[in-house]
């Protein structure tokens, strides 16, 4: 087995190549070196002298020699002209939940939340240690597999140590860029990981057996701290999959996890970015006048915020240099391309094109983007900003939330998915997805709910929805927000100034509205006067608020919290017509 970290390639001098004796031998007609004007090698043989090419080094970050295993050993890895690693994730661009499955024991058929609409579909440890088996048997079979020893969490005290076994070069450097990187001192003392993934890769699972319904498996065991994946290459399995564990063991320690960016200003005030995929937690977190703390996983404990991981993960398409410079410019040696289309010859990339997917993606490290706050760690949030992406163009691009308007709206968890970053989905529809990352949960989402409600009353947060998507009527009529406008709301939201402005209540979702925002067209921020049509308007704005009402009926039954005041709150705060 040898590591990706780089302690592999272990020098055998004298085999292989014939020997050819160099000075010190004494000899004179066998050297390397005739030349007396020039000092003589040491290397008393070739494989010597071309162990001296390479300096020894402490094991952290072999990124040239990966790139040389992907490119010499995975098909379609290329360096493209900006010097990242193009890689093809395979018959997989996506994630795959429905291939998704816990070990149901006897503690986690108490811990955790399964049935309707839960993530976690059960399997039982026999069927795991198959699975595990079959991996594990795979990876042995293999002429070499990467493993990478690395941190989650960038809170000194509530840190996890990983480790991942991989098949493929690109899986490692992915990893190597999402991940916590240790110091090589922190490496020399890694010691027992507290959580390993076995990633075979392409190699599938046998369809017949007990559980499984296709040739994908991604299976979590808690008991043994261990994950198995198998028949899929898309790296980002193994990102969210280590997500669902922080899950399950962070609010253990009454620590709250969050599928969320954050990012704070130059006076300390931190803003969460809630949203599912494709609704700019990355883009809008990733801002060149404040300090990214993270663009997707966080935790929020006693302490304020922290990070997850060590890297960030872009999407890439429709990339451009002027409306996301930093990210653009994060695109250099060491990012990991996925899926994108280059040139041929010159290897320049065509972020335009989704001849492979929509859902092409850019992980780089965190450092790699230049006001990264390292570590990334931050105080408690002042904002805590929910985003959809509406396909429907009915809600407004911003609003402000009272507590029970953004518990509603954070258990709702609504956008329209837009990309195909889940397997198989290429059309805009209603999403509903609690906590804005049902897929990734461990527990019931009013677990989560009651800790945000909590930590938002004693911090002080105000909550906001912002809209994305689409205005001037749905997907296909109207057009998705400028960026730019986005941006100065959010800009709005951060200094303050938004909070104090003039506001109206909207109808049906009773949203309270700015009437004026620096920098955005004031005829925009109320979504019906971008509608000529004023009834087909108000028949989607109803159609909306129903998706919303049926939606939230499971949870009308839960109480969130310590008691059922504030649950009753939060039902209120729901569309009413
Ligand atoms: N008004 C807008 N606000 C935010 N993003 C926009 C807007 N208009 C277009 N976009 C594009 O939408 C995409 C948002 O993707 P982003 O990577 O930020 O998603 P994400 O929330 O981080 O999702 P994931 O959890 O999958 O990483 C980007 O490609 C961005 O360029
Ligand atoms: O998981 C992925 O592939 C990408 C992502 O961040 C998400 O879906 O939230
Ligand atoms: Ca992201
Ligand atoms: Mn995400």
């Amino acid at each position: 087995m040898e590591n990706g970290n780089g302690n592999g390639n272990v020098e055998m001098p004298g085999k292989g190549l014939t020997k050819i004796q160099t000075n010190g031998s004494g000899k004179k007609g066998n050297e390397v070196c005739h030349d007396d004007s020039s000092l003589p090698v040491k290397a008393q043989t070739i494989d010597e002298l071309h162990s001296l090419q390479k300096k020894k080094s402490a094991p952290t970050t072999p990124i040239t020699e990966l790139y040389e295993q992907a490119i010499k050993y995975e098909k379609g890895s290329f360096i493209t002209s900006n010097g990242a690693l193009a890689t093809l994730s395979g018959a997989k661009t996506g994630r795959a939940p429905r291939d998704k499955r816990v070990v149901k024991d006897e503690t986690t058929e108490d811990e955790l939340w399964w049935g309707k609409g839960s993530p976690n579909i059960e399997m039982d440890e026999h069927t795991f240690m198959v699975n595990r088996e079959r991996a594990v048997d795979y990876l042995n079979s293999l002429e070499k597999v990467f493993v990478n020893d690395q941190f989650l969490n960038w809170d000194p005290q509530n840190k996890i140590k990983v480790r991942i076994v991989s098949a493929r070069a690109y899986h490692s450097l992915f990893m190597h860029n999402m991940c916590i990187r240790p110091t090589p001192e922190e490496l020399e003392d890694f010691g027992t990981p507290d959580f390993t993934i076995y990633n075979a890769g392409k190699f599938p699972c046998n369809r017949y057996t007990h559980y499984m319904t296709s040739s994908t498996s991604i299976d979590l065991n808690l008991a043994r701290r261990e994950m198995v994946i198998l028949g899929t290459q898309y790296a980002g399995e193994m990102k969210k999959g280590l997500f669902s564990v922080m899950h399950y063991l962070m609010p253990k320690r009454q620590i709250l996890s969050l599928h969320s960016g954050c990012n704070m200003g130059k006076d300390g005030d931190v803003a969460l970015f809630f949203g599912l995929s494709g609704t700019g937690k990355t883009t809008l977190s990733t801002d060149h006048n404040r300090y990214l703390i993270g663009d997707d996983e966080h935790c929020w404990s006693d302490n304020g915020v922290s990070n997850i991981e060590g890297g960030c993960y872009a999407k890439c398409i429709d990339l451009s240099r002027e409306k996301e410079p930093d990210i653009w410019n994060a695109i250099k040696f060491g990012t990991v391309l996925e899926n994108v289309v280059f040139d041929e010859h010159t290897r320049e990339v065509d972020y335009t094109d989704k001849s492979v997917t929509e859902n092409t993606r850019a992980a780089y490290p965190i450092e790699f983007i230049p006001n990264a706050k390292i570590p990334c760690v931050g105080p408690h949030p002042k904002n805590v900003i929910l985003l959809a992406c509406d396909a429907f163009g009915v809600l407004p691009p911003v609003s402000k939330l009272n507590l029970p308007q953004t518990m509603y709206h954070f258990i709702s968890g609504y956008t329209a998915l837009v990309a195909g970053t889940v397997d198989g989905i290429k059309e805009p529809t209603a999403t509903f997805s609690a906590c804005f990352g049902a897929a990734f949960i461990m527990m019931h989402p009013t677990k989560y709910a009651a800790m945000l409600a909590e930590k938002m009353q004693k911090y002080g947060a105000t909550g906001w929805l912002v809209n994305t998507g689409w205005a001037g009527g749905r997907y296909g009529v109207g057009s998705r927000i400028k960026l730019q406008y986005t941006r100065k709301i959010i800009d709005a939201i951060h200094s303050g100034t938004l909070l104090n402005a003039n506001y109206k209540k909207t109808e049906v979702f009773g949203l309270e509205i700015p009437s004026e925002i620096e920098g955005v067209p004031s005829e925009i921020l109320d979504p019906i006067n971008a509608w000529p049509d004023k009834d087909a308007y108000k028949e989607t704005l109803l159609k909306l608020a129903g998706l919303f009402k049926n939606n939230f009926e499971v949870f009308t039954n839960y109480q969130i919290g310590k008691d059922n005041k504030l649950t009753e709150e939060i039902v209120s705060a729901g569309p009413i017509f």
